[in-house]
């Protein structure tokens, strides 16, 4: 017990970055996808703490190593597990189900049994990692049971849980096949966080429906107003803690005057146009980057907008992309991207630019500067660091922001054109209004959200988690709906 060294330990899926192997058969290490790395990455990097994860490739045994400031500890899956941990019961069964069956799970026991499989190799490893009375933080839907066997392993450990995605109403979770399990998995922790008061709500309500035994058979009993479970003499407590970015930082790099140049030169190569919209999105069928293609089709089609003078990029970086479910949507997406600029572009000038790659960082700033309209429309997302990016970066004020409601960012973003992706007419006169907004009044309306995002930053979200998660159970028991303001 307590071997480890590390008195601060993150266990997510993944590593912050990925073992990628180039052509010539020499490996390299790239920046993981995904808004979890995004936020976790400068955390961890100002406490010199320990990061155990997967590192993105299947079959290598690696040791731990130190990558820029961090110590990182590989957990080794193989082929088979990617496929059925990963691919499988995180990508085709949770990821789904928590996102509103946007698309119909799959509930398949040998995915489940490779999930089971997989938490408790992650348990391991976080266990000789974490030295004696360590505060551990474990990750995201991927990892729900390992706060129980940690805790069978270590009870030495304060143990945080936080779950990235939306935590869903109990009609749809009690279609899972495990979910007594996950439930329990989950309370194993000694703080469970959500974006949203909302998860939290469903979480708890579940707690009692599926774990609340009598407490007279020794088991589980639920005070969900207070926010706290009470399993067996444990107090576990459930709050909402949204997450965000590291706005000053985005924020200095949106000022600089390479940054400033680029987004200048951008507009030139695409051509000058009056207006650009803008995209940014893991190519994931939750983002909704088929519904704001759709509306722009219509709104070209009803000459609501000029394709001379409006175009739109759509940045999509890669991912799943053996889920059978990412691999329809990316192919339709594309058609839709295609059907677009045949019916509407010219030759050299197409209305939509459509890139299918991670972008770096400095030209993704460039982009938001350089952006008139944003456009992030999911079906469902937990946050969407996104839309805080693009609102840290707009230092002059500029830009309009088109939000779903269905992102945890609107509960906080409220000042941004918020619409329904459900419904298309909606949503194409949120981006008409976006576009021909009048100046002062964008410019009032990014002031709010930049006031907001800066002070809502990734390090507050951060220190707001960890102190609740250090403070003793009752004083934890205000937290549920606390954290959100608008
Ligand atoms: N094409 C891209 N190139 C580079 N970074 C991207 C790209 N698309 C998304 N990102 C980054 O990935 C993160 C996405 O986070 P978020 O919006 O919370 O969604 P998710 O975590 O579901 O992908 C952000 O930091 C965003 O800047
Ligand atoms: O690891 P991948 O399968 O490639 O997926 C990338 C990440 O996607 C998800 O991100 C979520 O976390 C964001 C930060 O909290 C949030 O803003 C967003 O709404 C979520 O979708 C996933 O939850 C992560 O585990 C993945 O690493």
């Amino acid at each position: 017990m307590g071997s480890g060294a590390s008195e601060f330990v993150v266990v997510a899926n993944r590593l912050p970055v990925d073992l990628e192997t180039l052509p010539d058969g020499s490996t390299r290490w790239k920046r993981s996808p995904g808004g979890l790395v995004t936020a976790l990455e400068p955390i961890l990097r100002g406490k010199s703490g320990a990061w155990v994860g997967w590192p993105g490739v299947a079959d290598t045994d690696l040791g731990p190593i130190v990558e820029d400031g961090i110590e990182l500890h590989p957990v080794r899956l193989s082929a088979k597990e990617v496929a059925d941990y990963y691919e499988g019961f995180s990508n085709a069964t949770l990821w789904p189900l928590y996102h509103d069956v946007i698309v119909k799970p799959v509930y398949d026991r040998t995915w489940w049994d490779a999930y089971v499989e997989v938490n408790r190799r992650f348990a391991e490893a976080t266990s000789k990692a974490a030295a004696h009375g360590a505060t551990v933080w474990i990750q995201d839907y991927q990892l729900q049971l390992v706060p129980k066997m940690l805790r069978m392993l270590r009870p030495d450990l304060t143990i945080g849980f936080f779950l990235h995605i939306p935590f869903p109403p109990v009609e749809l979770f009690m279609q899972m096949p495990w979910r007594t399990e996950i439930v329990e998995g989950l309370l194993g922790a000694d703080l469970i966080g959500f974006h949203l008061p909302g998860g939290a709500q469903n979480f708890l309500y579940l707690a009692r429906r599926l774990a609340g035994q009598p407490t007279s058979r020794g088991n589980v009993g639920v005070r969900s107003k207070l926010g706290v479970v009470q399993v067996g003499f444990r107090n576990v407590r459930v709050g909402a803690f949204p997450i965000s970015i590291d706005s000053g930082k985005l924020d200095e790099l949106a000022r600089t005057k390479s940054v400033r140049d680029r987004a200048k030169q951008l507009r030139k190569e695409l051509g000058n146009p009056q207006r650009i919209m803008l995209g940014v999105d893991r190519l994931d069928y939750t983002k909704g980057i088929d519904v704001r293609l759709n509306a722009i089709r219509e709104l070209l089609e009803e000459g609501r907008i000029d394709p001379a003078e409006n175009i739109m990029v759509q940045l999509a970086t890669p991912s799943r992309e053996r889920v059978e479910s990412y691999v329809q949507m990316r192919g339709d997406i594309e058609k839709q991207v295609g059907r677009i600029n045949g019916e509407f572009g010219q030759v050299g000038r197409p209305v939509v630019h459509y890139l299918h790659r991670a972008i770096p960082r400095e030209e993704l700033t460039a982009f938001f500067v350089a952006a008139d309209v944003m456009l992030v429309t999911p079906l469902r997302d937990g946050m969407n660091l996104v839309a805080k990016e693009y609102v840290a970066c707009r230092t002059d004020l500029g830009g309009a922001l088109v939000l779903s409601e269905f992102t945890g960012a609107a509960a906080e973003l409220r000042q941004a054109y918020l619409t329904n992706p459900h419904d298309l007419e909606d949503v194409k006169d949120s981006m008409v209004e976006a576009l021909t907004q009048d100046r002062e009044a964008g410019r009032r309306r990014m002031r709010g959200l930049r006031r907001q995002v800066l002070a809502h930053d990734v390090d507050r979200w951060a220190k707001s988690f960890l102190s609740a998660l250090a403070r003793d159970s009752v004083a934890g028991a205000a937290l549920l709906g606390d954290e959100v303001q608008a």
